[in-house]
C-alpha cells in the first residue's frame, strides 16, 4: 500500500460512533451554519418515505440538526413525490429547476440542480433506495464536516450485502465498484485507493466547495466529484465515516453495465493523456482488526502480435 494512502486512510477515516446529534447541534450553533439533507429520487414510492420521515423525526423534530430535507424527484412515473411529501420533504422536480439549462436526465443532474434549490451551508445526499435507513448516516457524515474545518467533504463507508434470489448474502454489493471504478481509481488516481467506498450514495459537504466543480450528469457523478474535489481541495480535505453495513435496492447487471459506461466516460474525460496506469490495485476486506488493505499487482504485459514474432524467429512453427 502506498504510504500516502496508508497515512490517509488513517487520519481521514472515522468511526459513525464518534458523533451524537446533540452534540453536532451545539457545535453547529455556535459555527453558525446550517445544513441540507437531499435525496435524489427515481421511482423510489416504496423507501423514500420511511427515510425522510426517520430524517424530520429524529434530525429535525427531536433534534434540530438538519435545516431542511429536499427531495429531488427526477421524473419519478410513481408515487414517490407523495409519498416524500407525506413524510415531511420539501419535493422538487428536476426538470422545472433552471429551464433555462434545459433537463437531463440522470442522478447527477438531479443532484446538480439541488445546489440551486437549497440554502445550506453542509450539504449531505442520501440515497433514496436504502432499507433499514438509520439516522446515523445524516449524523456521522455531518460529523467530521461540524468538527474540523479542514474537512471539505465525507464519504460513507460500510458492507455492501447483495439481495439475490437465494436472499441476502454479506456481500457482493457495490458491483460496479468492485469491478470498474475501484480498479480505474487504483490505475489512474491511486492516491484515492483508501476510498473503501468511492461510490457511496451517502456523501457530505461544504457548498463553496461543492459548487466549485462541475457535477456530472448520470451516474459518473460520484466518480466525477471524488477526482475533482481532490484535485480541487486535496486529498485531506477528504475523509470518510464507516457505519458498519448499508442495504438498498438492486439493479439487474445491464442497468449496471450502462452505469458502469458512464462511469468509464467519467473518468476517461478528466485523464485525457491517460498515460500508463499503476499496476497496483488495493481491495478491502473487513477484519476482526478492522479494515485490511490487500493490494494486488494487476499489471498485465502486453505480448507481441505472434506474426511479429514468427518474422523474428524465421517463421518456423516451433513445438511446444
Ligand atoms: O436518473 C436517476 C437515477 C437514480 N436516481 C436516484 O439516485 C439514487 C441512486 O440510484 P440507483 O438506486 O439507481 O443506483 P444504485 O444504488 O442501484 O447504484 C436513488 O435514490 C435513485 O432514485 C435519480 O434520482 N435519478
Ligand atoms: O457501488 C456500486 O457498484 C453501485 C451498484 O451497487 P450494487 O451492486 O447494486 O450494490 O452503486 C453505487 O454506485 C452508483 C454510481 O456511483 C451510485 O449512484 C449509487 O448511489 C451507489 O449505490
Amino acid at each position: 500500500m502506498r504510504p500516502d494512502v496508508r497515512r490517509w486512510l488513517h487520519s481521514r477515516t472515522f468511526a459513525a460512533e464518534t458523533w451524537a446529534a446533540p452534540d453536532l447541534v451545539a457545535v453547529k450553533g455556535t459555527r453558525g451554519c446550517t445544513v441540507s439533507v437531499v435525496l435524489p429520487a427515481l421511482d423510489e414510492e416504496r423507501t423514500v418515505g420511511t427515510i425522510v420521515a426517520t430524517i424530520r423525526d429524529h434530525l429535525v423534530e427531536r433534534c434540530p440538526l438538519v435545516d431542511e430535507v429536499v427531495v429531488v424527484d427526477s421524473g419519478s412515473s410513481d408515487r414517490t413525490a407523495e409519498v416524500a411529501a407525506a413524510a415531511g420533504a420539501r419535493v422538487v422536480a428536476a426538470d422545472t429547476v433552471l429551464p433555462r439549462h434545459g433537463s437531463r436526465p440522470g442522478k447527477g443532474e438531479a443532484l446538480w440542480k439541488s445546489l440551486h434549490v437549497t440554502s445550506g451551508d453542509l450539504l449531505v445526499f442520501i440515497d433514496a433506495d436504502l432499507v433499514a435507513f438509520d439516522p446515523r448516516f445524516v449524523v456521522g457524515l455531518l460529523g467530521p464536516l461540524l468538527t474540523d474545518p479542514t474537512v471539505g467533504y465525507v464519504k460513507a463507508l460500510y458492507d455492501r450485502p447483495l439481495t439475490t434470489t437465494d436472499g441476502i448474502v454479506p456481500s457482493g454489493g457495490g458491483r460496479v465498484t468492485e469491478l470498474v471504478a475501484r480498479p480505474l481509481l487504483n490505475a489512474f488516481w491511486p492516491e484515492l485507493a483508501g476510498f473503501v467506498q468511492p461510490l457511496s450514495g451517502e456523501y457530505a459537504g461544504r457548498r463553496e466547495l461543492l459548487e466549485q466543480v462541475p457535477f456530472v450528469s448520470g451516474y459518473g457523478v460520484e466518480l466525477g466529484l471524488l477526482v475533482d474535489l481532490a484535485a480541487l481541495a486535496g486529498l485531506d480535505a477528504l475523509a470518510q465515516v464507516d457505519f458498519g453495513t448499508r442495504q438498498h435496492t438492486h439493479q439487474a447487471d445491464a442497468a449496471l453495465g450502462r452505469m458502469a459506461g458512464q462511469i468509464l466516460h467519467t473518468a476517461l474525460a478528466r485523464r485525457p493523456g491517460a498515460g500508463r496506469p499503476k499496476r497496483e490495485l488495493l481491495q478491502f476486506l473487513r477484519t476482526a482488526d478492522g479494515l485490511e488493505g490487500v493490494s494486488w499487482d494487476v499489471g498485465v504485459v502486453e505480448r507481441p502480435p505472434m506474426r511479429s514474432v514468427r518474422a523474428v524467429e524465421g517463421g518456423r512453427r516451433g513445438r511446444a
